[in-house]
């Protein structure tokens, strides 16, 4: 497909895009390579890791714009050890793409402490301790960088999954604090909020049943696709946006606007109030 950015857009550039094996971190990828950045991902396991260099070695592009490794940003030891791998590789990060996250569905009482920890883990402080790394090594010396952190829709809440709504919530604030406190250094920092509706490998484990009942719940009445959240990030990746900053974006299909969004439990009817 004809991109809608100019070729060579990124060319000399470096971007570290976490859990770019798969989905919508490897759609990113490779619309970045595309444009001629060299790329590096990162996953828990290293088979998604491989597959995904397999799908940008397909695309054409040279190994020596590629490096991959395991990485889990739950683990400041872990991000310190891939992030000096990626200078040592390419000498430069200019963008940080911070999409590696996940949850798992479950009602609020029923969390366990350690699962309420997991995901607060997985989503809010992996993306912080990935983001310092690459700002305090990478970025502030260089005075220059655009950083992407990838959350969620949860406008409205995130009934049927708190641990996460809250975790992205506290991603989104924290898009806007660093966005203030590194404005100074040449860094811009923005959210990508993809409605709980785009067709991935990571809703492919939430089963058919439910994807129908999203996209039942979208105006444009169809899911989004990996490609097309990609786009955004790399929009708000380039140089061409230096003016963006602090910004959340949604790409949702119009969701937050209207209907319900799944079935949880509906609330009990209530008596009115008297006066
Ligand atoms: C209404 C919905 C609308 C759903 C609407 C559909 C739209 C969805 C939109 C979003 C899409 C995406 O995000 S796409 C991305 C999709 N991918 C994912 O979501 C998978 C990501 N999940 C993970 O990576 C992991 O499960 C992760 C969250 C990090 C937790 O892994 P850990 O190894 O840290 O966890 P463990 O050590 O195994 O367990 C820690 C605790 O968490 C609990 N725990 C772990 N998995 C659990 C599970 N499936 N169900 C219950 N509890 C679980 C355990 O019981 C433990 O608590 P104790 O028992 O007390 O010890
Ligand atoms: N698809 C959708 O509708 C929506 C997606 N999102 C979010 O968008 C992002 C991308 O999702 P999507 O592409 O759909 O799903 P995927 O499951 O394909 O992508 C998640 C990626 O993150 C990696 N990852 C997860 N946890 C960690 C970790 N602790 N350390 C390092 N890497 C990790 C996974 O690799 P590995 O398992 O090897 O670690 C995987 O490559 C996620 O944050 C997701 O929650 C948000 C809203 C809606």
């Amino acid at each position: 497909m004809q991109s809608m950015f100019a070729a060579g857009l990124f060319a000399h550039q470096v971007a570290l895009v976490t859990g770019g094996g798969s989905g919508i971190g490897l759609a990113t990828a490779r619309e970045l390579t595309a444009l001629g950045a060299s790329v590096a991902i990162c996953g828990r396991k290293m088979e998604k890791i491989e597959a995904g260099l397999a799908a940008l070695a397909a695309d054409g592009v040279p190994s020596e714009r590629l490096f991959g490794g395991t990485c889990d940003i739950r683990e400041p030891d872990q991000v310190a050890a891939f992030v000096g791998q990626v200078i040592e590789r390419f000498g430069r990060i200019d963008v940080l793409v911070n999409n590696a996250g996940g949850q798992f569905p479950s009602p609020a009482e029923t969390l366990s402490p350690r699962g309420w920890e997991a995901v607060i883990r997985n989503n809010l402080n992996g993306t912080f301790f990935m983001t310092r790394e690459v700002a305090t090594r990478a970025m502030i010396p260089a005075k220059r960088g655009r950083i992407v952190n990838v959350t969620a829709m949860v406008v409205r809440g995130f009934p049927g999954m708190s641990h996460t709504g809250a975790a992205r919530a506290g991603v989104e604030n924290l898009t806007r604090s660093l966005a203030i406190e590194w404005a100074a250094h040449g860094i811009r920092v923005n959210a990508v909020a993809p409605g709980n509706n785009i067709r991935s490998s990571g809703t492919a484990q939430y089963g058919e049943e439910l994807l129908e009942v999203t996209r039942k719940a979208t105006p444009l009445k169809r899911l989004g696709t990996p490609e097309e959240v990609a786009r955004v990030i790399v929009f708000l990746s380039s140089t061409q946006n230096d003016f963006v900053t602090g910004a959340v974006w949604g790409i949702d299909g119009g969701q937050p606007l209207w209907g319900e969004l799944w079935p949880i439990p509906e609330p009990e009817p209530q008596p009115e109030a008297k006066g």
